[in-house]
């Protein structure tokens, strides 16, 4: 019996020895013949990863699937051909927790996704932001490569009839984690952009003018990169122009906007450097981040433990985190050497630094208005083409009836955005629509009028109440040092 002992306890321990031998082989075949790529969750890679194994159909062999909402973040349906009309009631993403093996090219790989952590904002929403692992067979370093182009030039085809639109609209808190939400829109013709002859044409020429003269940047010595300005009022279509020309300069955009509380400088860099080749840098509000020294509402804060020392930013008072210095950074180096194009929006192009408007930095401004009449005139016609609408049913023909919408627009008063929400609730009625244009017009403007009354008033009340701190504190002292 003892003997019989003995015998199962070497032969156990000479089986169990072989197996860690087998798996101490295996793994140093692994390390010796295997390249491991890592794509995280938040950087654009993932996505081109995403989508090439969506077309490779890795998935197949898949178990397990999370089920989510077609309306949601769909990373993983941006499927081949990408249909934005197909609709389905859910979306399958597959969850890759098992390492799935698949063959690319001849090559035999391995994929494997981490879910990530579970982070959590200063709002309290969370995020997890997940890893992709693929393990590549093989010794030759150029397959890696191969495979991120294929997938990168993949990505690209598969969402061309599309606009892929990358946002920070989420506080990372991993270095990987910044473009946090992708949208995927279907590309705008030019044309629906209704602007004064020749903006949009001139903008296309420059962009493309300098995407083709690379070489004679790199020759002359001059960092290849082209900025642009757009200002104007709300609502005037200068995002929608920037969306519209990424679609027919076929690049990406990576928008974000310095209004946000959670974009300091670092994040900015961090943003823009993870940006690649042919994409376009959108930074929307870029007035954020200059302090308004004239700003009526200022309420200086004692500082706590320092009642003699404030700050001049009040509570819910929205200043970007990012500093001058931290912004001008970021545009010098925005692909200083890669042909990215810089785009950015305000409001308020008075409140700009000149250092960010000299060229080089600013190559070109372009100004937008409130409407015009022609504007008014050319959107009704957007609205009521004449193959939608049965000309015989209207008293007056549709050009007519543009027309008198037209006359009826006071210039410069309203932006295209607030017209193309009136004429929304008109959309099968174009002589209801101009019928009423005046009673909307009058209606627009006893509202403006009671927004600006109260305006006032609530400025008058922030002055007192500005005063009336600064009598309890005494004098105030500005923040220096000694
Ligand atoms: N000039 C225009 N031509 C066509 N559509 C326009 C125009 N201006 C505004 N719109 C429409 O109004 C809406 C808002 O436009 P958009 O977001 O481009 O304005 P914006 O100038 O960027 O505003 P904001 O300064 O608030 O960001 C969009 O749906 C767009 O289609």
């Amino acid at each position: 019996y003892v003997n019989d002992s003995v015998k199962w306890l070497v032969l156990g321990s000479l089986i169990e020895a072989g197996r860690r031998l087998g798996q101490w082989l295996i793994d140093r075949w692994r390390i010796q013949y295997c390249i491991t790529l890592e794509f995280n969750e938040g950087n654009p890679s993932y996505e081109w990863v995403v989508n090439i194994l969506t077309q490779e159909q890795v998935w197949r062999r898949s178990r397990e699937f999370r089920v989510s909402p077609p309306s949601s973040k769909l990373k993983w349906g941006i499927k081949s051909g990408a249909d934005p009309h197909t609709r389905g009631n859910a979306v399958y993403v597959p969850t890759y927790d098992l390492p799935q093996l698949f063959r690319w090219n001849g090559y035999f790989m391995e994929v494997k996704r981490d879910k990530g952590f579970q982070t959590f904002t200063p709002h309290g929403a969370s995020k997890s932001n997940a890893t992709l692992y693929i393990s590549i067979y093989t010794l030759d370093m150029s397959v890696m490569e191969a495979f991120v182009e294929e997938a990168r030039r993949r990505y690209v085809d598969t969402n061309r009839p599309n606009v892929i639109i990358h946002l920070a609209d989420t506080p990372n808190f991993g270095p990987d984690f910044i473009w946090s939400n992708s949208k995927c829109k279907v590309k705008r013709p030019l044309d629906s952009i209704i602007l004064d002859e020749g903006v949009i044409d001139s903008i296309l020429g420059d962009a493309r003018e300098f995407i083709s003269s690379e070489d004679w940047y790199v020759s002359a010595g001059i960092p290849h990169r082209r900025g642009y300005l757009l200002y104007g009022p709300p609502g005037t279509g200068k995002t929608s122009t920037i969306y519209a020309l990424a679609g027919e300069l076929g690049f990406e955009i990576y928008s974000l906007s310095l209004a946000a509380g959670f974009v300091d400088d670092s994040f900015l860099q961090r943003a823009a450097s993870s940006m690649p080749k042919g994409s376009i840098l959108l930074i929307e509000d870029i007035d954020c981040c200059f302090s308004r020294e004239e700003d009526e509402d200022q309420i200086m804060m004692p500082v706590p433990g320092m009642p003699y020392m404030a700050t001049p930013f009040g509570p819910g008072r929205k200043k970007s985190s990012v500093t001058l210095s931290g912004l001008l950074n970021v545009i010098d180096g925005v692909g200083s050497d890669d042909g990215r194009l810089f785009f950015a929006t305000t409001n308020y192009v008075d409140r700009l630094d000149a250092a960010l408007l000299r060229p080089g930095r600013i190559d070109k401004k372009i100004e937008y208005h409130l409407a015009t009449k022609l504007q008014a005139s050319m959107l009704f016609t957007r609205f009521f083409p004449s193959e939608r609408f049965n000309a015989e049913k209207l008293v007056a023909s549709l050009s007519d009836l543009a027309q008198t919408f037209a006359d009826a627009i006071p210039e410069h008063e309203f932006s295209t955005a607030e017209l193309q929400g009136y004429l929304l609730t008109y959309k099968k009625q174009p002589e209801e629509a101009v019928n009423r244009i005046q009673a909307w017009i009058e209606d627009e403007r006893t509202i403006r009028r009671d927004k600006e009354d109260r305006e006032e008033k609530r400025k008058e009340k922030a002055r007192e109440k500005k005063e009336k701190r600064n009598q309890q504190l005494g004098p105030v002292m500005p923040a220096t040092r000694e």
